[in-house]
């Protein structure tokens, strides 16, 4: 069991903001409100496994608070690095940087493929995927027409995102393309807060599968470790009042404060302890919770950094962040090596094909044989992915028949239901219609008058 690890970034103060008289201290460790009525003793004060200050660099948080978690995934652990805040924070600008200062997730790829490079003992398939949730939707952002996917679970693959386009990559600039792909695709708005605010939470994706290269009989040296490296962008929890939002915004607003609501409950009842009691975790309230299931109370090392902003019009807010990151620190994880022995992993799934390609292709340029294994691994991962989507589709195509043939038999008992009430309404009037119906007995009113007249027929005939 470990603890999720979690930083706190204040960023610095952006042109409209002054700043008044309360401020946030900064220390290594640790973050303090004072007030300048009394600057000797703190409002607020809270303490985490590590506080940046405004004047460090994105490499500097890189290194201290998560190159630890990147070297994990590529050891087999599966990992994920998020960044919480409210809106205008600085999430993005951690996440994904600028020219000058990159971002976690540009440090994250550039460091993975060195380490893998110089890891001459094993063999490395790494692919990417990249996602938004927006609007409650989940849409694929490297191909912009996957929209409105689903999400499943299974055993071997634990919980995952039918359809999703993965892309097999074997350098960092491919990788980056990918991204910048994706990104071109991915919601951006303005808001009186944010000119460039994220609309989406987003998630880009690294699977590492590697296995042993040393080719020996014993069966454990043909496991492949198979890890997730998770990198998120959540968008950020915002005051309609201060952000001005109105229609398309004002709905995203709206479903970025839910999701991120069910978040701070899902961190909330975890910090209790109620996972490991067994208490009921609303993971399934939102789309982003399902997600990070596993990040948040499973198999996973996991990071945190909560942006604040300096000013104190957004005192508050700051607050709601430091209150999230001081439970989110108490959350225990349980991360173990993914050693999967079984095809699950797409690198003993493709051995044979490769192998193939790879005799076939003996005494080319090594280059071009490179290029040729990856172009196939790609092709069979299309492949894979595609018999996975018509295989989803038709047993949702099934599962819509049935309902249709469900449908169709509650119509026809409702037919049936009606034509019986028809036949009985039917009988009902008929047999209101029917004369009164005779009765066998005689009536017998006035019996001495009929006696008599009786009595005087007998007497005339
Ligand atoms: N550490 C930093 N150094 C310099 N500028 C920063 C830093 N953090 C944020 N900024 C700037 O502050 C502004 C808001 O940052 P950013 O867009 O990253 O916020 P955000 O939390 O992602 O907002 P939203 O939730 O609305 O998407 C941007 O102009 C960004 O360049």
């Amino acid at each position: 069991m470990e603890k999720i690890s979690v930083a706190v970034r204040v960023r610095p103060p952006i042109k409209q903001e002054v700043q008044k008289a309360n401020q946030w201290t900064v220390g290594e460790k640790s973050i303090a409100l004072y007030s300048a009525i009394n600057p000797a003793v703190p409002v607020h004060s809270y303490v985490f496994d590590h506080v940046f200050g405004s004047q460090v660099k994105n490499a500097d948080l890189y290194k201290i608070h998560i190159k630890e978690v990147i070297m994990s995934a590529v050891r087999g652990f599966n990992s994920t690095v998020f960044a919480y805040g409210q809106t205008s924070s600085g999430k993005t600008y951690t996440m994904q940087g600028s020219a000058l200062d990159p971002g976690i997730i540009h440090l994250a790829i550039q460091d993975v493929f060195s380490t893998i490079y110089s890891t001459a003992s094993r063999e490395f398939l790494i692919r990417v995927s990249y996602l938004e949730i927006y609007n409650e939707e989940i849409n694929d952002l490297l191909a912009p027409e996957n929209r409105k996917l689903r999400m499943h679970e299974n055993l071997e693959r634990g919980i995952y995102v039918a359809g999703l386009r993965e892309e097999i990559v074997s350098s960092p600039e491919q990788v980056l393309e990918f991204l910048a792909f994706g990104e071109s695709h991915r919601h951006f708005g303005e808001t009186n807060m944010n000119l460039y605010s994220s609309r989406s939470h987003t998630i880009f994706r690294m699977v590492i599968e590697s296995r042993d290269k040393v080719n020996n009989s014993d069966a454990s040296s043909d496991a492949v470790r198979v890890s997730t490296l998770n990198m998120v962008d959540l968008a950020g929890s915002e005051r309609i009042s201060k952000t001005g939002s109105g229609g398309v915004r004002l709905k995203e607003g709206t479903h970025i404060n839910k999701s991120l609501m069910t978040l701070g409950t899902v961190i909330n009842k975890l910090s209790e302890g109620a996972g490991r009691h067994g208490g009921h975790i609303p993971f399934r309230d939102s789309k982003l919770t399902r997600i990070l299931q596993p990040a948040l109370g499973g198999n996973a090392k996991t990071a945190i950094i909560c942006t604040i902003t300096p000013d104190e019009i957004h005192l508050d807010e700051s607050r709601g962040t430091l209150q999230f990151a001081n439970r989110a620190n108490k959350v225990t994880t349980c991360a173990q090596v993914n050693e999967i022995l079984t095809d699950a992993a797409l690198l003993k799934r493709q051995k044979t094909e490769i192998e193939e390609l790879r005799q076939k292709l003996q005494g080319s340029q090594s280059g071009d044989l490179e290029q040729e294994v990856l172009k196939l691994r790609n092709d069979l991962l299309k492949f894979e992915l595609d018999k996975e989507r018509l295989a989803l589709e038709l047993e949702e195509e099934k599962k819509a028949q049935v309902e249709r043939e469900r449908r169709i038999k509650e119509q026809e008992q409702r037919i049936e239901n009606l034509s019986t009430m028809v036949v009985s309404s039917a009988w009902d009037d008929r047999e209101r219609a029917k004369p009164a119906k005779k009765n066998n007995r005689r009536e017998t009113w006035c019996p001495h008058q009929l006696s008599s007249g009786f009595a005087s027929e007998t007497n005339t005939s």
